[in-house]
């Protein structure tokens, strides 16, 4: 863990790049000004041919609020570094996102995040699927909680830059099924020193069903306390 933090912070970390989403004026980092690519990169976030009806109207919605202003779609690439303006060198090693770490369509995780400045609110629109099985039928709860993490911890991100999970809480109160369209709403709640509290929900996509809540903390990194001796 201390090699990885110590490798990401050391190349403008992820983390770090995801901080600057919150600067008001010009993004200074290309790859966010950009929405169908980053470098060459495919974006993740936007909608393709296995979203269902549902995935995509959901997504159709946030588009349309992004353009008056309210809300802002978070492109999504399947490595962590391509999210950097500058990557730090990754030598032989190919990693992925947990999330991006399948190259079929449509048998993972579909998601499409957008960000609300005003409310503190990261909403994620997720599909999950088949591959991502627990109970026949229904969604791991593993897959859940990522789904969870992923969207707390931009959130989290979005506010107060380099951060980790430290505290994960959730209920799972009615199972996801396989294939369904739900929403991942978060929010911060509150932050202090370097805590952040963050809540959120997972909801089918016409809010008629509380699937899953949950709590995150968030610990903003403390960059002295970073140990570079294990590289
Ligand atoms: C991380 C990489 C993410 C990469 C994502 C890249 C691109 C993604 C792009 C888009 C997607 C967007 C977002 C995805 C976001 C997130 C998903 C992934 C998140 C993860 O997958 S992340 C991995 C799992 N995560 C860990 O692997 C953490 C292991 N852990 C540690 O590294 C340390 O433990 C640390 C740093 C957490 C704290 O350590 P530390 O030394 O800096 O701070 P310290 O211990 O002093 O605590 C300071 C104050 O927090 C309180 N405190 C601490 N822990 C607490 C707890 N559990 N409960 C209650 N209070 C707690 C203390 O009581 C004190 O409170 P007080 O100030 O009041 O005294």
């Amino acid at each position: 863990m201390l090699r990885l933090c110590s490798r990401l912070l050391r190349g403008g970390a992820v983390i770090g790049h995801l901080t600057s989403w919150s600067h008001t004026g010009p993004s200074p980092l290309r790859c966010f000004s950009v929405s169908h690519s980053c470098h060459g990169h495919r974006d993740y976030s936007l909608p393709n041919a296995t979203w269902s009806r549902h995935t995509q109207e959901l997504y159709r919605k946030y588009e349309e609020l992004s353009k008056i202003g309210a809300w802002r779609r978070i492109p999504s690439y399947n490595s962590s570094v391509h999210h950097m303006a500058d990557a730090p060198p990754r030598g032989s090693r190919v990693t992925r996102l947990f999330t991006r770490n399948l190259d079929q369509d449509g048998v993972g995780f579909e998601y499409s995040m957008f960000y609300n400045v005003a409310e503190k609110r990261m909403i994620c629109i997720f599909q999950p699927g088949d591959y991502l099985e627990g109970p026949p039928g229904y969604t791991h709860g593993g897959c859940i909680a990522t789904i969870l993490d992923s969207t707390l911890g931009a959130g989290a991100m979005y506010i107060c830059g380099k951060v980790m999970t430290a505290n994960l809480n959730i209920n799972y109160l009615n199972p996801v099924p396989l294939g369904s369209t739900v929403i991942v709403d978060c929010h911060v709640e509150k932050v202090e020193g370097r805590k952040v509290y963050t809540r959120g929900q997972v909801r089918s996509h016409d809010d008629q069903i509380l699937h899953t809540e949950a709590t995150g903390l968030f610990i903003k990194l403390n960059m002295r306390e970073v140990d570079h001796s294990t590289d």
